[in-house]
């Protein structure tokens, strides 16, 4: 299976600046990258793109421009771009989105009163699986949630909410797994259990966890630097990172850093 994205762009209005302009941020540009499967860490500066990625590709945010095309397994293809979302009926997305699993940036679910094992219920249906009690069921032991099952999640600490937010996205066992700053609020648990996942992850469908911490990005199998809202850098980690004394992404991430601002300076 593969994403292909072209020419993808996405921008921000910011609000009004003068009566005729409107600023403009960019979210993404022209971005045009392909990924195969396994686990990609999705890196880059602040207000880089990452996000806006994450969003396009899980058909939460709409592209201005371009068009993203899932090849999934069993041979299916979904095209989410500005005309399919113009169309007004998105029905033919819905097998890709059961496929598909999101983890937002933000964990804490303030307005929700919904109970959370009757959200994961709810999911689970939705992911049309059998036996949707037992899944999520299943899901609150694997994500050691048990003393939450009654709280609504409105009511979980930070450390429940983002496990929770894990728990959810993986409900139907998704084949393309989006991840927002993934161990955000997470306590030791979730941190021990979220690798795990990942591990299990490895080489099995595409996960794409946009992510600060340079040492979570040893476990990705792929690196995807991304600046400016366009894609700098795709590769295997071994291969990018052999190129710095330490092989560490922290040393390769620095090495790109520097070769960026240096460009900006005009190399002085
Ligand atoms: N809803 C929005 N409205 C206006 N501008 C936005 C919005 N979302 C993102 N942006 C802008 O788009 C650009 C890219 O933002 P994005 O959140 O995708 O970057 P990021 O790499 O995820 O940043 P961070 O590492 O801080 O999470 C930034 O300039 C940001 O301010």
């Amino acid at each position: 299976m593969r994403i292909e994205w072209s020419h993808v762009n996405k921008q921000y209005a910011e609000g009004e600046n003068g009566p005729y302009r409107l600023r403009k941020r960019t979210g993404l540009l022209d971005f045009t990258v392909t990924l195969k499967e396994g686990v990609t860490a999705v890196l880059g500066p602040k207000g880089s793109g990452k996000t806006t990625l994450l969003r396009v590709t899980a058909t939460l945010s709409v592209p201005d421009d371009g068009r993203i095309t899932y090849r999934t397994f069993g041979g299916r293809q979904y095209t989410w771009s500005r005309s399919i979302a113009a169309m007004g009926d998105t029905s033919p997305l819905e097998p890709l989105r059961r496929r598909l699993g999101y983890v937002p940036p933000h964990k804490k679910l303030n307005q929700d009163d919904v109970l959370l094992e009757d959200a994961l219920v709810y999911l689970a249906q939705y992911h049309r699986l059998s036996q949707p009690k037992k899944q999520a069921v299943e899901m609150v032991a694997r994500w050691g949630l048990a003393a939450f099952r009654k709280r609504t999640l409105a009511e979980l600490p930070a450390a429940a909410a983002s496990r929770y937010a894990l728990a959810a996205s993986l409900i139907g066992d998704p084949d393309i797994w989006l991840l927002d700053e993934p161990t955000r609020g997470l306590d030791e648990l979730g941190w021990h259990l979220f690798l795990r996942e990942l591990e299990r992850r490895k080489g099995k469908g595409i996960t794409l966890m946009a992510i600060h911490d340079l040492e979570l990005a040893e476990v990705a199998e792929n690196l995807l630097l991304v600046e400016g809202g366009s894609c700098r850098r795709l590769g295997r980690r071994k291969l990018l990172t052999s190129g710095v004394p330490d092989g560490s992404v922290a040393s390769w991430y620095r090495m790109m850093q520097s070769f960026s601002s240096q460009g900006k300076t005009g190399g002085s």
